[in-house]
């Protein structure tokens, strides 16, 4: 139950895991995971497959015990309890419905394992139908649904208990790609509206970007960086993330006294580093890096050639190469008339200090 004073709910459902380890057999899924959710977060799990991200989500449900490490929700220790003595709403990749039930009658289950009277059921379910937009769908069986319509079910049944924790391991992976980001909308919103804290486990960056408070990424078992969407994107904390999430151009850079040199000796613009000589990897995502073919020639940026230009209906990318050898990337939305290089182009190629990032790992 959660607590109640003065007829209020009490603002519960945070997480926290502490140093979580699993392996099976010599191969270590999960490796010293720890994450703090607040209550009402909405934060994903992102990872290419094989990351630990399903086995970590599996430890918080309960599916799945730690090796070592503790899982508490608001200050309880849950690690050892089974799943349907914690309380959490979680919901499957393959919705996980029972093929003979009516859509009410998967929805009420979880309420009937409780022993809820009839009519509380029969309302409960009702206003949670509604909220998914399911109302006039509640005596149809789930082979008569959409993919996408089954996945509501599947959250409607995972909230009808009013669990204070909703755990979502890749929810939207079955589904077609236009689907997929109308029923993103329908998440967050939903997700706005329950207040409840949620954990999303996905590998499809946007998918996370778009709708998580924060974003944990993992990689080989470990969490290498957890930040808000933008944070994430414009910071990345190592190679790893930096090329996992979105697009970019990674420069091989030497550092000395403050300054960043290219391949060929070329200083390029970057925050002076504090302390760090030697060898590091300048990252510049493709949308700010700019060809000038004006500056070609001058003292101003990276000198090189346009060998490539694609056209991508709402952007034009090109590619670039350097009179060092780089190869690099730019994107350039296709909202103005202005005339743009073409390939064979002479340009120079820049991008702001502010819009750099140095890795020295
Ligand atoms: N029951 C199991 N037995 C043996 N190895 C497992 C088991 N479950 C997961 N693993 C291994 O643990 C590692 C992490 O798997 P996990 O499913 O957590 O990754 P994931 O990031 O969720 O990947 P995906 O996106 O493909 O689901 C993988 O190497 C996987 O092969």
């Amino acid at each position: 139950m959660r607590a109640k004073v003065s007829g209020t709910d009490l603002k519960t459902g945070g997480i926290a895991l502490h140093n979580l380890q699993k392996r099976y057999g010599s191969a270590t899924a999960v490796d010293d995971v720890s994450l703090s959710v607040s209550p009402g977060e909405f934060i994903s799990l992102l990872g290419p497959s094989g990351s630990g991200k399903t086995t970590t989500l599996m430890m918080v449900a309960g599916f799945e015990l730690p090796d070592s490490g503790r899982v508490l929700l608001d200050d309880r220790d849950i690690t050892r309890l089974p799943p349907h003595r914690r309380e959490l709403g979680v919901i499957f990749q393959n919705y996980a419905l029972f093929p003979h039930m009516t859509v009410a009658e998967n929805v009420a289950y979880p309420l009937r394992m409780r022993r809820v009277a009839k009519a509380e059921v029969e309302a409960r379910v009702r206003r949670v139908l509604d909220q998914v937009h399911l109302g006039a769908l509640a005596s149809r069986r789930p082979h008569q649904m959409s993919g996408g319509q089954q996945q509501r079910v599947a959250i409607a049944r995972a909230l009808v208990f009013d669990p204070p924790v909703l755990l979502l391991d890749e929810p939207l992976g079955a589904l077609d790609k236009k689907l997929r980001e109308h029923l993103r909308g329908e998440i967050k919103t939903l997700h706005k509206e329950v207040g409840k804290t949620m954990i999303y486990v996905t590998h499809d960056q946007d998918e996370a970007l778009a709708m998580s408070d924060r974003v944990a990424v993992m990689h080989e078992g470990r969490i290498r960086q957890v930040s808000a969407p933008q944070e994430l994107y414009r910071r990345p904390a190592d190679l790893f993330v930096a090329s996992f999430v979105g697009e970019v151009n990674l420069i091989p850079v030497k550092l000395k006294s403050g300054v960043v040199y290219g391949g060929a000796g070329e200083k390029l613009p970057a925050a002076p580093w504090p302390d760090a000589d030697g060898d590091a990897t300048l990252c510049v995502r493709p949308e700010h890096l700019h060809l000038d073919p004006s500056a070609a020639g001058s003292s101003h940026g990276v000198p090189g050639h346009v060998v490539g230009r694609t056209f991508m209906g709402d952007a034009t990318i090109f590619e670039f190469r350097s009179d060092s050898g780089l190869r690099l990337t730019s994107k350039v939305l296709n909202i103005s008339a202005e005339s743009m290089p073409d390939v064979g182009d002479a340009c120079a190629a820049s991008w702001a200090v502010s819009d750099a990032t140095v890795l020295t790992e």
